[in-house]
């Protein structure tokens, strides 16, 4: 919680200075300053190819930066590995993988508990010993509604019901910053207003960092959007902000790589 060059505590559960990437000399993302206000909800949006999920790589750690600084609550965290920033709070929401898919709701939020008790993720030799985690798991499963599939395998659930799965196993690592990765991308309208509904009380009391195209979606959730286009920030601010800035609205309107 404390910025190592001021020693002061930080109001941003996430900031980055000056931070890009490049690939062969291609910079997908430049000179990003992003500060992302502990306890909110923030989106970072733009056109195809504007480098949002090339950020998300670099805060997970997932790509080592080409440039720039990344802090989480006032640390620095920029030589920092994957599993470490997972351990100090930030985490991104699983993507159910196929090594997940065979594994029950049930089983998914176990392995995650296990992870969070330490227990790292080598889940083919430990479900024994993590049995006693089920009470645990089954009220993560009812808050985000899946109690009574709780016995389903994942590879069975329809695609709403695999969001909610990736949020309760997100939830059992119990993040401070939890970063979601394009939540509703995919779903049908019916699934969209429950896993928004759902974002909005597992937010409560943490960060979140939402790349997210359905701008509806942003709307209602996001108190602070930034907006990206071909790597670099174009604008940030309120949805009313963002929405009715001219280069935002040019941006989505042809400066996308597809849009
Ligand atoms: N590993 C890579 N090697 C080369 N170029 C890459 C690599 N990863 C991303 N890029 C390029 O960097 C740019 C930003 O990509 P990124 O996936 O971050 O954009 P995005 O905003 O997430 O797009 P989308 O909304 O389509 O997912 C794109 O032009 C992409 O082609």
């Amino acid at each position: 919680m404390i910025d190592t060059q001021s020693g002061s505590k930080s109001d941003f559960a996430v900031e980055t200075r000056g931070l890009g990437k490049s690939f062969g000399g291609f910079d997908a993302v430049r000179d990003v300053n992003l500060k992302v206000r502990r306890g909110s909800v923030h989106a970072l949006i733009g056109p195809n190819g504007a480098g949002k999920t090339t950020c998300f790589n670099l805060l997970t750690k997932t790509l080592i930066p080409t440039t720039g600084r990344i802090l989480l609550h006032g640390k620095d965290i920029s030589s920092l590995r994957t599993s470490d920033v997972a351990q100090l709070g930030l985490v991104r929401s699983f993507q159910i993988s196929a090594t997940f898919l065979h594994l029950t709701c049930l089983e998914n939020v176990r392995v995650a508990l296990q992870a969070k008790n330490g227990g790292g993720y080598r889940f083919w030799r430990s479900l024994r010993a993590i049995s006693g985690l089920n009470a645990r798991a089954m009220e993560l499963l009812e808050r985000v509604g899946l109690a009574d599939v709780a016995d389903v395998r994942a590879t069975e659930l329809s695609y709403g019901k695999k969001r909610a799965l990736e949020i309760a196993t997100t939830l059992a690592l119990d993040p401070s910053v939890m970063l979601l990765d394009e939540p509703t991308a995919g779903m049908g309208h019916e699934d969209i207003e429950p896993v928004t509904e759902l974002i909005r009380e597992a937010a409560v009391g943490r960060t979140v960092l939402i790349v997210e195209h359905n701008l509806s979606v942003v709307s209602s959730l996001c108190e602070r959007i930034t907006v990206l286009n071909h790597g670099e920030v174009l604008n940030e601010g309120s949805y009313a902000e963002v929405s009715s800035n001219a280069d935002v609205v040019s941006a989505y309107m042809g400066g996308g790589e597809d849009d």
